[in-house]
């Protein structure tokens, strides 16, 4: 049996030998090998199977004849930036696969005037960030940092009896700002939860909505008023920047915790940190910022109120795998004028 993968790059074989046109695996630029926003150690060799790589380093050391033969862009960890001079400098660019959902950090409509196709890696991303975004919620429910100070203090030679948690979980009211996929999927997990689920979205969601028994919010506002948790799950756009600040802040309920998955910049951060030391809201717990990671004299760093954690919705093993094998078939697919199943574009 052959995978799709498998399938996909036989077919290509096939167009090759029939065209008698050369067998060289098609070259892609990736920012580094390893490194910080370098392609995973463990992912070369599959990747080396497939494509001939080419780092930035090469690239500006301009090996002959490398630009012009690039038709692929692997883009790791948001990197390499993919701005106009690049672009002007890889005729035969096809296509750019961009592991994470979040597509941001490309300019989509620029890429595209110059023909080339960008595609993401939803499929990979989506279960890990809504397990994610559920375990900002229920570590800053239970309190659980404090907890295991307390635990493992060497110091503690009791448990205090009276020490309670910040909040409860089962029954409270959950709004989700977003119902994507993401947004859908923390919905199920809340909903295995017993929690009230409210969302706001660009559209009604009828069918997502039945399912996890949620209440749709027209109105932001009236979400930010009922929830006890804010969660927020929104891509990053012209339209969505700042989409929470001090008027949304001073709207939610003095006991809300705000969670954010999605883009830091969706926040006015320095409304967030206001919103904070004011006790208009109870705390915050955060998986994205700008910028990340915050300077170490950022005063959310100073708040015990926050829980920060380092962009990591996608951080496993497994999941890494799965996206570097979607962007894989995305790149094969495009450099081959296949369509590509994860194409994202402009709206
Ligand atoms: O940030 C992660 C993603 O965009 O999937």
């Amino acid at each position: 049996m052959y995978s799709s993968l498998e399938r996909t790059q036989h077919i290509w074989i096939q167009i090759c030998d029939k065209m008698n046109a050369s067998k060289e695996l098609p070259l892609v630029l990736v920012e580094e090998i390893g490194g910080s926003y370098g392609v995973m150690e463990e992912h070369v060799d599959h990747l080396k199977e497939r494509f001939t790589l080419i780092t930035m380093k090469e690239l500006k050391e301009k090996k002959e004849n490398i630009a012009e033969n690039i038709v692929g862009i692997f883009n790791w960890a948001n990197k390499p930036d993919v701005d106009e001079e690049i672009l002007k400098s890889l005729p035969k660019l096809k296509v750019i696969a961009s592991a994470g959902a979040g597509v941001d950090h490309l300019n989509l409509k620029m890429i595209s005037s110059y023909g080339v196709k960008v595609a993401n890696t939803p499929n990979a991303v989506t279960n890990p960030t809504a397990d994610l975004a559920m375990t900002l919620l229920l570590v800053s429910a239970r309190s659980f940092l404090e907890g295991h100070k307390i635990a493992m203090s060497p110091d503690t030679d009791h448990f205090e009896a009276n020490w309670v948690s910040l909040g409860d979980i089962t029954g409270t009211t959950l709004g989700i700002i977003g119902m994507g996929r993401i947004g859908y999927k923390i919905a199920q997990r809340a909903k295995a939860f017993e929690m009230k689920i409210l969302y706001h979205n660009r559209r009604q969601r009828l069918e997502e909505e039945k399912s996890v028994g949620a209440t749709y919010c027209e109105n932001l506002a009236d979400l930010l008023q009922q929830s006890d948790y804010v969660m927020l799950v929104v891509n990053l756009s012209p339209q969505t920047e700042k989409l929470i600040g001090r008027k949304e802040f001073k709207l939610m309920k003095p006991s809300a915790t705000f969670i954010n998955v999605s883009r830091g910049p969706v926040v006015d951060q320095d409304a967030l940190v206001e919103a904070l030391i004011e006790g208009e809201i109870k705390a915050a717990a955060l998986d994205v910022t700008y910028p990340e990671p915050l300077p170490r004299k950022h005063p959310l760093l100073k708040l015990n109120n926050v829980i920060l954690t380092p962009h990591m919705g996608s951080a496993t093993h497994k999941v890494r795998r799965s996206m570097m094998e979607d962007m894989v078939q995305s790149l094969i697919d495009g450099v081959n004028g296949f369509p590509v199943s994860n194409e994202v574009t402009a709206k």
